[in-house]
This record gives C-alpha cells, structure tokens and sequence, in this order.
C-alpha cells in the first residue's frame, strides 16, 4: 500500500532522511521509531506530501505522491487522515464542529455530516461530549475528537504523529486500544510515529527504528524488539543496561506467556537437572500476544545440554554476549 525506495531529503545541504526503503501492507500498524531528530516526523510527512524529497519514489496504492498535483493532490490527501501530539483542535468551535469540519470542507449535506459525526464519536467513544468545547476535555478525550475528526472523510491510512507523547500513561493505553480498535475493525492502515519502543511494541506488527535519517533496525515488532535489545539500547541510550553475569553463558529465551514460560523453565531444571540462574524475568505486551522473556546463566560445561533441550523443545533462544 505505502511503497518508499531510496528515499531522500535534506534541508539545505543537511541530509535527513537517507535513502529510505520500506513497504507498508493494507491493513497494518506500521511503526516509525527514533530519537529526537532522526527524521520520524519528516518521513511521515512525505507519506501525505506534506513535504517534499529530493529523491527516491514513494507510492501510495502504486501512485508517486510527487507527480500528483491540483485536485489530484487534494483527492489523495482526503484518503489520508492525521494526529498530532498537540491535537490541533479549533478551540472556539465544539467537539461537534471539530469533527464536522473537514466533511464541510468537502461540501457535504448536512444530514450526512450529522450521521457521520454521530457514528464516529460512537467509535472514539465520547457522545456525551458533542457540545463542549476542546478545553473543557482532557488531554484523551481532546485526542478522541482528533481521532474522529481524522477518519471524518473515511481515509484508508491514519498517520499518527507522537499522538500519545503528551499523555500519561493509562491515556496513553486507551488511545492505542482505540487505534489497535479502529484498524481491525475499520480495516484502516495507520503509521504511528513515536519515540518510546513501547507505544511501538503495544500495537505496531512491523517498525523501522530510525537513527540520524537512516532505517537502522526493521522488521517485525516481536523480532526486533526481542532479538535486536542490543542494538536498540545503543540507539535509545544505554541507561538501561541490565548487568548480566560476567560468568559462565547468559542465554535470552522468548516464550508465548501461556502459563508455558514457567513451565519451560521448571521442566528445564528437572530433566536437564543443571543449576541455573534467572537474571533476567520480563513479561512483554505485544499487539496481538504476551511473550514472556528470560536471560538465564549457565555453567559453560552445561551449554550444550541446554542448548539442545530449548531446540528440542522449540523455544526461541540466542545467547547474550557478555561484556
Ligand atoms: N522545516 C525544517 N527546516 C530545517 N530543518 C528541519 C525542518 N524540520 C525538521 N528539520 C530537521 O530535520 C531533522 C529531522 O526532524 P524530524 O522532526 O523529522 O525528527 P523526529 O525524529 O520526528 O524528531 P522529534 O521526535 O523531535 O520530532 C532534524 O534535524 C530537524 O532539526
């Protein structure tokens, strides 16, 4: 659905986006991950021609979004909805109005408009609020109206930008259960910019990490996330490192949380009969599944022996270099 090859951009001679490739599927939650200043924003903003590239293609649905122009432009861009951080709300009009608005611009009757605004506040889930105005909300419920306001057209792709950023945290898992709502039952793409793996994590199935306008991890989220914690700890900052046993063999293992993770762990201790440690016990949401992550250290002597149980149990496992 979203096609970028060898994308570029620079601001006078200042590169930021550098010879981007990805592809977004119909249908997915498709992540843009980074620091402050990588390029997330910039990237998103190509997406729906809000901004320019030297060069390189980006194709929606198999059209060049650079080629299009005029009324062209405009039809394009009413397939694609967008959020911000700051929700962007026009603060003397109501929450009805807000949402309203764009199918005004479109000169839509007003039975239709009122028919829309009605189901969409149904979907973001804030009826009781139609007449009041974007400062009587909360931070959640103005994005809500946002949320609403965006898919008001009907677009096949949402663009989120830091949509969640300035909200706290149990807000900040109601919005994603919206989004993660809107696309299974809608069927919209949407393309979530964030700086936190874990808005990432919690509903995206694929992610590019960005890092100083390059794609340097991409993938699947639970593969990223869980094989690549290296790699997006040096890009994300090494504060969090987790001192791991200097001895012996330190070894990640992924397991779905069925009730199976402590059951891989306890068959492992009574048939392999080897002591073992856990420095490491995690539970991890991911959008569809909850994946329980363990490090355990081994004796060197014993690496073998668990090696070929986890293999033969199937569970997914790489060994952590020590440092
Ligand atoms: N209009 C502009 N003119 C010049 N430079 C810009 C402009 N917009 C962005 N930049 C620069 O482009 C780079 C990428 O910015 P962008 O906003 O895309 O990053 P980001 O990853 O979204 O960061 P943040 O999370 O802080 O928004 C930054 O170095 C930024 O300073």
């Amino acid at each position: 659905m979203i096609e970028i090859k060898g994308l570029s951009k620079f601001y006078g001679d200042i590169k930021v986006l550098d010879d981007i490739s990805l592809e977004i599927k119909e249908g997915e939650i498709y992540g843009l991950v980074g620091r402050s200043g990588a390029g997330k924003s910039t990237l998103l903003r190509c997406i729906n021609r809000l901004e320019d590239f030297q060069s390189g293609s980006l194709k929606v649905d198999g059209v060049e979004v650079r080629d299009l122009e005029g009324t062209k432009l405009r039809e394009f861009r009413k397939n694609i909805g967008m959020i911000f951080q700051n929700f962007s709300l026009m603060q003397r009009r109501s929450v009805y109005e807000n949402i309203a608005l764009p199918m005004e611009c479109w000169g839509y009757n007003k039975d239709e408009i009122d028919k829309r605004v009605r189901e969409l506040a149904e979907v973001v889930e804030i009826t009781d609020k139609l007449s009041s105005k974007p400062r009587e909300l909360s931070g959640g419920q103005q994005q809500r109206v946002a949320i609403a306001r965006a898919l008001s057209l009907n677009p096949k792709i949402l663009l989120s930008d830091e949509a969640t950023s300035a909200l706290d945290p149990k807000t900040t898992d109601s919005i994603l259960s919206l989004l993660k709502r809107i696309n299974r039952n809608l069927g919209i793409t949407i393309v979530i910019v964030a700086h936190q793996m874990s808005v990432i994590k919690r509903v995206c199935d694929k992610v590019s990490v960005l890092d100083q306008g390059k794609i340097a991890l991409d993938g699947k989220v639970v593969d990223v996330f869980l094989h690549k914690q290296d790699e997006i700890r040096e890009i994300f900052g090494g504060a969090n490192k987790i001192a791991l046993p200097s001895t012996g063999i330190n070894i990640r293992i992924i397991v779905p949380e069925e009730g199976e993770s402590n059951r891989i762990i306890s068959r492992m201790a009574q048939i392999l009969n080897v002591a073992f440690s856990i420095p490491v016990a995690n539970i991890e949401q991911f959008k569809e599944r909850t994946m329980a992550l363990f490090v355990i250290n081994v004796e060197c002597e014993n690496f073998n022996k668990v090696a070929e149980f986890l293999d033969y149990q199937n569970v997914t496992w790489e060994v952590v270099e020590n440092e």
